[in-house]
């Protein structure tokens, strides 16, 4: 299925997943979806291997984590959470050095609690990895107490390639 992009999300400084001065990070890029999915763009290199040319399936749960976490900014860009539980089922190998997709929604929306369900997948539409989580659903100053961290560490980044990002074509 094709879906159109509508909106790409903001990066952080120095998370692991989204952090664009994390040197040893993922530096994913996100888009919101028609469909209120959320899919990041990465690529894992050497640094995030576990055995050779795998990616570490902790990596991959990050991975999940942070972009079922953020699928609920599809909904309202002003909910943050933190994560209380995840379950990863790892069903083939992530490769390295190569384009990927990871992918999540929300499937339950509750006053304190959000729950959703992510993948990870490649281009060719096959799915690597899936799992379902659940978040508390904290005030960001809450998460944050020590700096604004909306004000000075979530930042838009406007890459010139992101004007050709226009949809996706994923397996669900
Ligand atoms: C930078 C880029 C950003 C990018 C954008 C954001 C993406 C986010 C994705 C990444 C997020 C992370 O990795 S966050 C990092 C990993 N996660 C964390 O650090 C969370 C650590 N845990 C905590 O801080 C705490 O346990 C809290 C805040 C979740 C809850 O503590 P608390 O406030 O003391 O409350 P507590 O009484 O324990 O629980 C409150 C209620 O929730 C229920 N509860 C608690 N845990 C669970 C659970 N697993 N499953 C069911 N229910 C639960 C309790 O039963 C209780 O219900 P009742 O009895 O009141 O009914």
């Amino acid at each position: 299925m094709i879906y159109k992009v509508l909106k790409k999300q903001n990066n952080s400084e120095m998370c692991f997943v989204c952090g664009i001065h994390n040197e040893s990070g993922l530096n994913t890029s996100y888009y919101e979806l028609e469909n209120n999915q959320l899919i990041g763009v990465f690529k894992g290199h050497d640094v995030h291997q576990s055995y050779p040319e795998r990616m570490h399936g902790g990596i991959v749960t990050a991975l999940l984590d942070e972009t079922i976490g953020r699928a609920v900014q599809t909904l309202d860009e002003n909910i943050w959470g933190v994560t209380v539980e995840i379950t990863v089922r790892f069903v083939k190998p992530v490769p390295l050095d190569q384009v990927l997709y990871t992918v999540g929604y929300v499937t339950n929306m509750r006053s304190r609690m959000f729950e959703g369900e992510g993948y990870v997948c490649n281009t060719d539409k096959e799915i690597l990895a899936t799992a379902k989580a659940k978040y508390f659903i904290q005030h960001v100053d809450k998460i944050v107490s020590d700096i604004d961290f909306v004000r000075e560490q979530w930042i838009y980044v406007d890459d010139a390639k992101d004007s050709e990002v226009k949809s996706f074509d994923l397996p669900k």
